[in-house]
């Protein structure tokens, strides 16, 4: 799924991540480390969206750097803590994705209804709550056919029955489509949710794979 090549990300003199040449097979993996430790900084830097040392390659030959606009489109992310336009509606930021990302016509609908957003969908994202915001974030990231969603501390701010509708979303795209994940979260991976999930350790500014 992805391929890191002499990967480090320096904040100045600060040299806050490095990986080593790692492979990360297929599949839905679990990212941890504690504050501070370089989670965001990783998941930003496979999206594409900070600069870094090295190179990330996507099932082998798609690279964040050479191949960038492919690359893009087949990567999704979702922020720890997205701020959109506040005088955006939720659908008009989904329509902006949804053309970015090449989706099909109606895709959202699905995500809309289970999630429950029908009441504010249409509404400024400056009257959202945090956990309205959270959940548009997420369904941002499920549009068009990305092959890898990176999802930032995804647990926080949802409530507990939109986290389950999280979970099945995750376990659809995995099963229809072979989609790859990584989800940061301090909390600890519940194994009867996510089975087969793999786990990946940011630990001294390094990124091990643990499982
Ligand atoms: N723009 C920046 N400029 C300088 N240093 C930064 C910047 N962004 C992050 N850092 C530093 O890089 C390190 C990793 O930060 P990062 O936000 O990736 O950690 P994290 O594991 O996501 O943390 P948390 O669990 O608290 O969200 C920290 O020491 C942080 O201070």
């Amino acid at each position: 799924m992805l391929q890191f090549v002499n990967f480090k990300k320096n904040y100045g003199s600060f040299a806050a991540l490095t990986v080593d040449n790692l492979q990360v097979g297929q599949g839905l993996y679990w990212l941890k480390g504690v504050n501070g430790s370089g989670k965001s900084t990783l998941l930003k830097s496979i999206a594409g969206m900070l600069s870094f040392d090295g190179d990330v390659l996507l099932n082998g030959n798609i690279s964040v750097k050479k191949d960038a606009v492919n690359y893009r489109r087949l990567v999704s992310f979702a922020e720890a803590e997205p701020l959109f336009p506040e005088f955006l509606t939720g659908r008009e930021m989904i329509k902006l994705f949804a053309k970015a990302r090449g989706a099909a016509v109606g895709q959202e609908e699905q995500y809309i209804e289970s999630m429950q957003m029908q009441s504010y969908v249409n509404r400024p994202i400056g009257s959202y709550s945090s956990g309205m915001n959270k959940k548009l974030s997420l369904l941002l990231a499920f549009l068009g056919s990305p092959k890898l969603i990176l999802l930032d501390e995804p647990l926080i701010t949802i409530d507990a029955a939109s986290l389950l509708i999280l979970y099945k979303w995750i376990n659809e795209r995995q099963e229809q489509d072979g989609t790859g994940f990584i989800l940061s979260s301090h909390q600890a991976l519940d194994r009867e949710i996510l089975p087969s999930a793999g786990e990946l350790l940011i630990e001294h500014q390094t990124l091990t794979h643990i499982i």
